[in-house]
């Protein structure tokens, strides 16, 4: 079978279009066609049963035109060089969606976190920064949390990196923990921010939240805050998959509960879920997590990894809604056709921006040493999230194009910007 997979070069051609609208001139096109840094090393693991085995690390720092550069740190066994360089144009486009002021990284390691012990995890997650921690600091490049990565990790990496440089620097990573200068409202972020942007597609198209079916692809940090304030807000949210299983009730699922149940016993779909129901009227069905994808719901949430629909699974996509979470879920051959079937894509690069957005507020309390409560960090989130969401939709009307295309548009313009005003040198910043 071919990999579906999209390709560097097949992002690079849906590119095109919007180059030519904004009429991006051919150096920026250069600038943006590749990243400016990649870093691959090989981190040793001392096991606990005392074997060395080595492990394969990327960081790739795409652009820092319009500040240092920021993305989080995955740890996968499918992590790899093109992926991760993927993933930190992303971050590159996503902050100038926001208008951070940052430019775009991403990280990871080639490891099932699964299988190492807590000490082994603390010890992998040390040896990563000790790796990087020349080409990362405040000013420069600041990692945060991804894909099996959270606070305690967070903590782990920046306190390396504090021990090597003999200073407190807690300003070089976002996502920490709140006793080591993490902020209020991080963890939350992510499925919140999303959580405005759908509100306010809703608000826009006078759908209301209690008319609609909803499931959730991915049960982790953003898949999991999504899931429950949507239901709070009266979302039907109907179905839940992680990376084993899905279950399915036409009723309703309670995502609490499901979270509760998923910390004893680590999986969906376990036998617990049948004998303690986790909806009121109707026993719960336990679906392959692929099929939750197929499901015809109103909205498909997609929380968890890059290509989730592709060419193979596309055309058997019902929801009319899809609302993208994780990064690069849809890939372009994909989206070709589900626009052809009148889909409509919520995308990536603007509803999953809540993490960095509270990232960029956690480096700013790091840097001036004052710290916001939780309601503080929440509100200007939904602000500024509130804000970027409706300058996507009002471009996208504009210009009648999709979401997709008005997002790139508003971030590549920005970005495209701050270049020209660099001047034409052949810069080097970092
Ligand atoms: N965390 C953040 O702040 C941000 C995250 N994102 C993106 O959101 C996505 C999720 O990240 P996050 O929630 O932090 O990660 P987590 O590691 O916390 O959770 C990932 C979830 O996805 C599940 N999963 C993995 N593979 C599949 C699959 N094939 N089908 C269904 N579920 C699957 C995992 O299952 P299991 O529980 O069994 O492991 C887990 O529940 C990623 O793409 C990430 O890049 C984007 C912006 C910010
Ligand atoms: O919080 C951050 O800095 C980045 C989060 C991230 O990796 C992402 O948005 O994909």
């Amino acid at each position: 079978m071919i990999d579906p997979s999209q390709t560097h070069q097949e992002i690079q051609l849906w590119l095109q279009g919007i180059y030519e609208t904004l009429s991006i001139s051919p150096d920026t096109q250069r600038r943006l066609s590749q990243p400016k840094l990649t870093i691959h090393t090989h981190i040793p693991l001392r096991r606990d049963d005392g074997s060395l085995q080595f492990f394969s690390a990327w960081r790739v720092q795409y652009d820092d035109t319009r500040g240092p550069t920021k993305g989080g740190i995955r740890f996968h066994p499918s992590v790899c060089s093109s992926g991760v360089s993927n993933l930190s144009f992303w971050m590159t486009i996503k902050c100038a969606v926001m208008n951070l002021p940052f430019g775009g990284a991403k990280g990871g390691i080639c490891v099932d976190p699964k299988t190492l012990s807590r000490l082994e995890l603390e010890r992998l997650s040390r040896g990563y920064i000790r790796s990087i921690c020349d080409i990362i600091g405040p000013e420069r490049d600041i990692p945060a949390p991804d894909l099996n990565t959270n606070p305690l990790i967070m903590g782990w990496m920046a306190d390396e990196y504090a021990q090597i440089q003999r200073r407190q620097a807690p300003a070089v990573i976002t996502g920490k923990p709140l006793g080591l200068g993490g902020s209020h409202g991080r963890t939350s972020a992510t499925g919140y921010g999303a959580l405005q942007v759908l509100n306010q597609w809703c608000q826009r198209h006078a759908k209301k939240p209690q008319q609609t079916t909803v499931a959730v692809q991915g049960f982790g940090n953003a898949g999991y805050y999504f899931a429950r304030r949507a239901h709070e807000m009266g979302y039907g949210v109907v179905a839940i998959s992680d990376s084993h299983n899905a279950i399915y009730s036409a009723s309703g699922i309670d995502p609490q509960t499901v979270w509760d149940q998923k910390q004893q016993k680590r999986k969906l779909g376990e036998s617990i879920y049948c004998t303690t129901p986790v909806c009121e009227t109707e026993a719960v069905e336990v679906l392959s997590k692929e099929q939750l994808l197929e499901l015809p719901v109103d909205i498909m949430v997609l929380a968890a990894m890059e290509n989730a629909i592709t060419t193979d699974n596309a055309c058997r996509v019902k929801a009319p809604l899809i609302l993208e979470i994780a990064n690069g879920p849809v890939t372009t051959k994909a989206e070709e056709i589900l626009l052809e079937h009148g889909t409509t894509i919520l995308p990536d690069v603007l509803v999953n921006a809540g993490g960095v957005t509270v990232s960029h507020l956690e480096w700013v309390q790091n840097r001036i040493g004052e710290y916001w409560d939780e309601i503080a960090v929440e509100k200007r989130l939904l602000q500024r999230m509130e804000r970027e969401a409706r300058n996507c939709f009002e471009l996208a009307e504009a210009q009648k194009c999709t979401l997709r295309q008005a997002a790139y548009m508003q971030g590549i313009k920005r970005i495209a910007q701050a270049m020209d005003q660099r001047g034409t040198q052949d810069y080097f910043a970092m």
